[in-house]
């Protein structure tokens, strides 16, 4: 009351010539009406402020309501997106704005999506990030990122260096049936760059294949009794090696072949797996299993025998993708090259796809993903997750991470197929024998190199990843530059006259 009067003290101006005691009344009834006008202004001003807040509030509520049904159309945006990879089998269609890339994990592919920029500073940032399309198909810009990754891993020609430093490759096979295979891989590997190349074979194949080529090294000790050690003192100056073209199926031979991958292995050099090498694989799959540096290529025959070895299944020619996915990681992510009229090339690993989100609420957020019919839900187990609308969707996989109160997802992953690399690369309908050859010979090198070429030039993925891309685009542009002159009397030799041409065609731009 004090400080009302004093407040209120200069608008009081009472009559002098009145009594005290009307004079009272008089102030009272002055201080009641004060009051009541007091209380009014007081009424009004927060009358005022609520509707001033409530306006506030209002408008508050519409910016959330934008920001919301932006997120929203982010998430639809995302899946159109996967319902189109899913169901797309020849083109790739988005042309999403690549960022930086981001990747979901070490091994994820290039041109990840991240939209994080798209997304309000206000809310928490919706992350959507998807690794290299790695899928069924790509686009040509995604094709060529990959060309480019292959070219970063070129060596470049410089009078710096010397004979040796741009690859030593290491051949072994070569029998008595089989003197071209050896021959096609290692001069192929010359023909790419290598400074050297070198062929372990039996004494009774090496003359002959000496004869086709003053330019190869070859060393007649595959069968010599102390084969392995042989071969082992060559290891230290060798930067890849390649097992089994025309190695055979000769038991001392295979033998001979397990313990040099065992040697190499302790080395840790790079291992190209192929033809009889493969066949020793499905025979004994610890041999390799787990030896990242390994890359494994198998055509349809030897793809199916070790398919069947390590997951005692037959070959699932409804999901040639996730075949390939499977076995890379049955045998510990190794690159697997599953050569065919499309190469498919996996290390097996799976590609995390990531919404975050803290302001979808369950039923939107159902409505959002509804076009992910392809996917299902994680089955991670998140105890908050258990009544997850979204659960029971079939192919890939997603987890939605509620809040305590199960209203709002505050985090969402999806996972893509995995990672598998598509080289359908124009080649030909010519089928001659030593193709495989050829792409083995070729990943020899391209092995190294992307090896040597550390993480900056293969923008932090897997070297064995770009390597087997760069030696399936070679082969078949070979392939494809032969058939073009020779027609159906082209033959693997001719191939390996276009190796150069072709090399030039695809990286030297
Ligand atoms: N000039 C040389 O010296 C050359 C030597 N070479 C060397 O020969 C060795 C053995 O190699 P390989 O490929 O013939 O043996 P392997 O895997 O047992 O196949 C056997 C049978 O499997 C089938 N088949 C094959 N491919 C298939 C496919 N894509 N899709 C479906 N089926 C397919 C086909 O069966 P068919 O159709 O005859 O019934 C085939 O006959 C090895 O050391 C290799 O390096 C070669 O490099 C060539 C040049
Ligand atoms: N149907 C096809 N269409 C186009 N290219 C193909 C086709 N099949 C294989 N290729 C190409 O030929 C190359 C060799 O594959 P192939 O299946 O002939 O190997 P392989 O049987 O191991 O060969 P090799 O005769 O040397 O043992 C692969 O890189 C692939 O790109």
């Amino acid at each position: 009351m004090q400080g009302f009067k004093e407040v209120n003290a200069p608008t009081i101006t009472p009559p002098l010539s009145q009594p005290k005691r009307s004079k009272k009344r008089h102030t009272n009834l002055t201080l009641d009406k004060m009051m009541e006008k007091f209380l009014q202004q007081s009424m009004d001003t927060d009358e005022k402020f609520y509707r001033f807040e409530e306006q506030r509030l209002k408008i508050e509520d519409k910016r959330r309501e934008a920001e919301h049904a932006r997120e929203l159309q982010m998430l639809q945006m995302l899946g159109q997106m996967l319902a189109g990879i899913s169901s797309t089998v020849s083109q790739r269609s988005q042309s999403i704005p690549a960022s930086p890339p981001r990747r979901a994990n070490h091994r994820s592919y290039a041109d990840n999506f991240n939209y994080n920029a798209m997304t309000a500073t206000l809310s928490p940032p919706i992350v959507i990030e998807r690794s290299f399309s790695l899928h069924r198909t790509h686009t040509l810009k995604d094709m060529e990122n990959i060309f480019q990754l292959v070219r970063n891993v070129i060596p470049p020609l410089t009078g710096k260096k010397h004979k040796g430093q741009d690859g030593r490759i290491g051949i072994v096979g070569g029998c008595r049936e089989y003197t071209g295979a050896p021959y096609f891989a290692a001069i192929t590997a010359l023909k790419v760059g290598a400074d050297l190349s070198h062929v372990f074979c039996t004494k009774d194949a090496a003359t002959v294949i000496k004869s086709y080529s003053p330019e190869l090294i070859v060393h007649p000790v595959l069968d010599s009794p102390n084969a392995i050690h042989e071969v082992e003192k060559w290891l230290p100056r060798l930067h890849s090696v390649v097992i089994g073209p025309g190695l055979g199926r000769d038991e001392v031979l295979l033998e001979n072949a397990k313990g040099i991958i065992e040697k190499s292995k302790v080395k840790g050099i790079p291992i190209i797996i192929d033809a009889d090498g493969l066949w020793l694989i499905s025979q004994q799959p610890s041999l390799i299993q787990g030896y990242q540096r390994a890359i494994l290529t198998p055509n349809y025959m030897e793809f199916s025998r070790l398919y069947e070895a390590m997951l005692r299944d037959p070959v699932d020619s409804s999901d040639h993708h996730g075949c390939v996915l499977r076995l890379s990681q049955a045998m510990g992510n190794l690159t697997v090259v599953q050569k065919g009229e499309r190469d498919l090339i996996s290390d097996g690993e799976k590609a995390w796809s990531t919404v975050v989100d803290s302001l979808l609420y369950k039923d939107e957020l159902h409505h959002a993903l509804g076009s992910l019919s392809t996917m299902t839900l994680l089955t991670e187990t998140y105890p908050d997750c258990e009544d997850c609308p979204l659960a029971g969707k079939n192919k890939s996989i997603l987890h939605v991470l509620f809040t305590k109160h199960k209203e709002k997802a505050v985090s969402v992953k999806y996972f893509c197929d995995g990672h598998v690399l598509v080289c359908s690369h124009e080649g030909s309908s010519r089928r001659c024998g030593g193709q495989g050859d050829l792409l083995s010979g070729s990943l020899g090198v391209m092995a190294h190199w992307a090896f040597v070429a550390g993480a900056e030039k293969t923008n932090g993925q897997n070297p064995f990843l770009v390597a087997a891309f760069g030696a399936c685009s070679l082969t078949r542009q070979s392939n494809h530059q032969a058939f073009q002159k020779f027609g159906r009397s082209m033959t693997a030799s001719d191939m390996i006259s276009e190796v150069g041409t072709a090399f030039n065609k695809l990286f030297e731009t």
